[in-house]
């Protein structure tokens, strides 16, 4: 599992443990990991040409005395100050002691363009809204050099906490963070400006609780359903699927292709895709009475392609199994039966849908995604996954959200959306919770279009054909 922490609370743990160690402890800490991590890059340290970018907070400091570090090594080290006034006086007393020298910003061209590493220590956690114009141009000229760019903390510029970019910000191909992840390391836009993320631990101790997991492979296969000794087709759950209409039958039989693959025991299909379904996956169970007289379901899935019909939502809204409502179902339904239902609720929008039950637009949705999700929770009192680059799902309490790692650009294509709803209602009907179903479903189904893509285009039913190899991959 891999956590991540808002500053206030980076901050609380920096603060109780600063008070048990000697002046200036961590920062050694982190500037030792941050030199390693920089020597690692470089191979060779002596002889290489190291450019510090350095702001005038600790984040500075720690470039300073990593900056030392490889100047002690035998690297030629030049540090940009960009207050020369109000540097880190330890740092850069450090600094000039290994021999490395200082220059003002109107210097830094020459310099950055003939170095093979920068390291980025602009502002780190203090930071606040994009850069300063006075530290704008050092991003761009890093960004314009062919050295490699190693962002300290994090990416100067971006919004640690919401991982929003809201003006310039350094694009690293490194990010040597300290203590904790933070979200927005792991969030788009900003996870894109981080490059790979190394972690560095000082000793933090933190709450149980993180704002932000992203799963890994044992953490999924952990939550995976498993069939016991005893299991019939009833007890790992029935999901119900209504979706598709005459004019979509593709989403009926692409929801039912992710829900056969998720682990629930037997797929109910309700709607007028019946044949189409039938056709393509004679297991499935079909009805057209509609999801009230269809028979006992573990779970609902709505929306997908059901066009204009706002019955069938209404109708599995009413139950008292967890429901999953995407696509056009997301539209169709009642904010307030969606908030009176008792069973859970696991929206998952787009982007363009997010924006239009927010009420603003999809740029906004897109670079400010974690506001965005936890928003739609609050206000539906739903569990919501939104998909895209960096899928979040978020819970209706403001607890720990979740994003999803395995995604791939491959993954936008048309009907994955479909596949992935079937994939999650299945696992809810295998009785997971909707944050659980919802962050394993995104999980499965990001290595699954991998698998699909395999560096070319891919279906949606590619996708639902790649689950199981993609499961069985996580179980292993
Ligand atoms: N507090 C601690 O115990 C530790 C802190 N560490 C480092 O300290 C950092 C936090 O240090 P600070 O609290 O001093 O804050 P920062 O160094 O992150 O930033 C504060 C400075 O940046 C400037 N600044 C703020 N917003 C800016 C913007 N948009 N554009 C340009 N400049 C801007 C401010 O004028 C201020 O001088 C962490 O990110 C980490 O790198 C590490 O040494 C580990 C230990
Ligand atoms: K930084």
């Amino acid at each position: 599992m891999r956590s991540a922490y808002r500053v206030e609370t980076v901050r609380t743990a920096e603060r109780e443990l600063m008070a048990r160690l000697p002046d200036g402890a961590l920062m050694q800490r982190a500037a030792a990991g941050l030199a390693a991590a920089c020597a690692d890059l470089l191979g060779r340290v002596y002889g290489s040409r190291v450019v510090l970018l350095v702001g005038s907070g600790d984040n500075g400091g720690d470039t300073l005395y990593a900056g030392a570090r490889l100047a002690k090594r035998g690297a030629g080290v030049t540090a940009v100050l960009l207050n020369p006034d109000r540097t880190h006086p330890g740092g850069l007393r450090a600094l000039r002691r290994a021999g490395g020298t200082a220059i003002p910003p109107h210097r830094a061209d020459r310099a950055v363009h003939r170095a093979d590493l920068v390291l980025d220590g602009i502002v780190g956690i203090g930071g606040k809204g994009g850069l300063r114009p006075d530290a704008a141009p050092l991003a761009e000229l890093a960004a314009a050099s062919r050295a490699a760019v190693v962002a300290v903390d994090l990416p100067s510029g971006i919004e640690p906490d919401t991982g929003e970019v809201r003006g310039t910000a350094v694009r690293a191909d490194l990010t040597v963070t300290f203590g904790t992840h933070k979200p927005g390391l792991l969030i788009d836009p900003a996870r894109e400006y981080a490059g790979s993320v190394r972690l560095v631990d000082i000793g933090l101790a933190l709450p149980a609780d993180p704002d932000l997991q992203a799963l890994q492979h044992a953490d999924v296969a952990a939550l995976l359903p498993r069939p016991a000794a005893e299991s019939d087709k009833y007890r790992r759950g029935v999901v119900g699927i209504a979706a598709g209409s005459a004019r979509y039958p593709g989403a009926a039989v692409l929801a039912v292709s992710g829900a056969l693959r998720g682990g629930a025991g037997a797929v109910r299909y309700v709607g007028p895709a019946g044949d189409a379904v039938i056709a393509r996956f004679p297991e499935t169970l079909v009805s057209d009475r509609g999801p009230k007289r269809a028979g006992r379901v573990q779970a609902w899935v709505v929306g997908p392609g059901a066009g204009d019909d706002a019955g069938p939502v209404a109708e599995v809204l009413a139950t008292d199994v967890p429901v999953l409502l995407d696509a056009d179902g997301l539209r169709l339904a009642d904010l307030d039966a969606v908030r009176a239902r008792s069973a859970p609720t696991l929206m998952t929008p787009h982007a363009g849908e997010a924006a239009a039950l927010l009420g603003t637009s999809r740029g906004e949705v897109e670079g400010a995604r974690l506001t965005a999700v936890r928003d739609l929770a609050r206000r539906y009192d739903a569990t919501v996954l939104l998909k895209g680059s960096t899928t979040l799902v978020a819970g209706p309490d403001g607890g720990t959200a979740r994003v999803n790692p395995t995604g791939t650009p491959w993954l936008a294509t048309a009907g994955s959306g479909d596949v992935l709803s079937g994939l999650a209602g299945s696992l809810l009907a295998a009785g997971l919770t909707a944050l659980d179903a919802g962050s394993v479903a995104a999980y499965v189904h990001g290595l699954a279009g991998r698998y699909a893509a395999d560096g070319a285009p891919a279906g949606a039913h590619d996708v639902a054909e790649a689950i199981p190899a993609a499961w069985r991959d996580i179980r292993d």
